[in-house]
């Protein structure tokens, strides 16, 4: 039997889901896999609950118990005097200061799964650092909830041009919770505010819900995606239509922003009404491949076609390929939620498991 240790950092809406699924497939994974894992670590920003043996299904209670404050050297010094090998730190959080640590974890003998977008998305000096570190170390770095949450972006966009197929275009909408908001808003009698708040209790937002209303989550998307495909390009590279009017943008902090979200059900209306009947809005991004083009904006869409029909908090990707011809490859389903992103994260830990000896 493998056994991997797992370290994470971030307990919140993903992180906790993930430790209880993972806790409740402990024996699936060791029957159909040959994969023991081990939780020895769990930490939020401030404190962490060290247990060598792993953590058991009381962690919550334990971790009010008994966490500690540490700090990065604490959990190193901690995996090397309990020797524990197959170490796997996953990034549950949404903190732009975490990442700044990946290359020390890298060279202290962790692989990465993250499904925190930030690392991929800082410059790309610092995403070949990061490549040429896991090469140096013979590391893996797993990130497929970085796009579509729990669907297999990310992996099919990597198997695609690995393969030497030629992607020509991406086009979809790649928020969850832009999504469901668009979808809500567009068939509901609803305040915009009202189902703005109801994306973020279902866990569908970003931890700060200005990251999805300002377009920058599916910028970072789009340019987590081009880079698979090799296009060098840059964050302030990609075209973004940002949904926070400019009297609430930059200028109000988290809290203020929250108290004044009433002041987007007019602009919204407006929008709303202003359309062709029978036109529905979406948050679309799109990648233009041989321009090396990336946006995300606001479009009016007829209702009757592949993303005027999606519901809840779907994601849909058209992929479009020199073999797909005109008729691109379609991947749709749930692109938001705690249970899909903790499943998809569990999904890259297996894989990685699978190529540690
Ligand atoms: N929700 C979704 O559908 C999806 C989410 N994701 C990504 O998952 C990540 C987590 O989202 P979510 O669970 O909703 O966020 P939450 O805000 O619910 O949880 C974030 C957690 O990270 C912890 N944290 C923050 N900074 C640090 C730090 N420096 N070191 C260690 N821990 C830290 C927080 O601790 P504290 O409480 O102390 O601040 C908290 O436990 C985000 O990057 C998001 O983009 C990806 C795909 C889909
Ligand atoms: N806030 C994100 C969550 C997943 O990345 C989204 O809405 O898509």
């Amino acid at each position: 039997m493998k056994k991997v240790n797992i370290i994470l950092f971030g307990i919140g809406n993903v992180g906790s889901t993930l430790i209880n699924q993972l806790l409740s497939a402990k024996e699936q994974w060791e029957k159909n896999s040959g994969i023991s894992v081990s939780i020895p670590v769990i930490a939020n920003s401030t404190k962490a609950l060290f247990n060598a043996e792993g953590i058991s299904k009381n962690w919550q209670k334990d971790f009010e118990k008994s966490a500690e404050n540490y700090n990065l050297e604490d959990i190193l010094d901690f995996t090397k005097a309990n020797d524990l090998e197959h170490l796997i730190a996953i990034d549950a959080t949404a903190s732009k200061e975490f990442v700044e640590i990946y290359i020390r974890l890298i060279q202290n003998g962790f692989n990465l799964v993250a499904a925190n977008k930030v690392a991929n998305t800082l410059s790309s000096d610092f995403y070949k650092e990061i490549r040429k570190e896991l090469d140096y170390h013979g590391k893996h770095f797993f990130y497929e909830t970085n796009v579509g949450a729990g669907l297999p972006i990310v992996q099919t966009i990597q198997g695609l041009y690995q393969s030497g197929e030629k992607v020509t275009k991406i086009r979809g909408v790649f928020s969850g919770s832009l999504s469901f908001i668009f979808n809500t808003f567009s068939e509901n009698k609803e305040n915009f505010s009202d189902v703005l708040e109801k994306a973020g209790k279902l866990g569908y937002t970003e931890p700060d819900a200005r990251e999805d209303l300002s377009g920058n989550d599916v910028g970072r998307k789009l340019l987590i995606l081009a880079r698979e495909l090799e296009l060098n390009k840059e964050f302030q590279e990609v075209k973004i239509q940002s949904l926070i009017p400019e009297k609430l943008n930059g200028k109000t902090s988290a809290e203020e922003f929250q108290k004044r979200i009433g002041e987007l059900d007019e602009i919204f209306t407006k929008h709303k009404t202003e359309q062709e009947q029978g036109n529905v809005l979406r948050y679309i991004g799109e990648i233009e491949v041989a321009s090396a083009s990336l946006e995300a904006k606001l479009i009016s869409e007829p209702k009757n076609t592949a993303l005027g029909q999606i519901k809840g908090a779907d994601n849909i990707f058209e992929i479009y390929t020199e073999s797909y011809g005109d008729q691109p490859l379609v991947i749709q389903g749930a692109g938001a939620g705690a249970a899909v992103t903790a499943r998809g994260i569990a999904g890259d830990v297996l894989k990685l498991s699978q190529r540690l000896n």
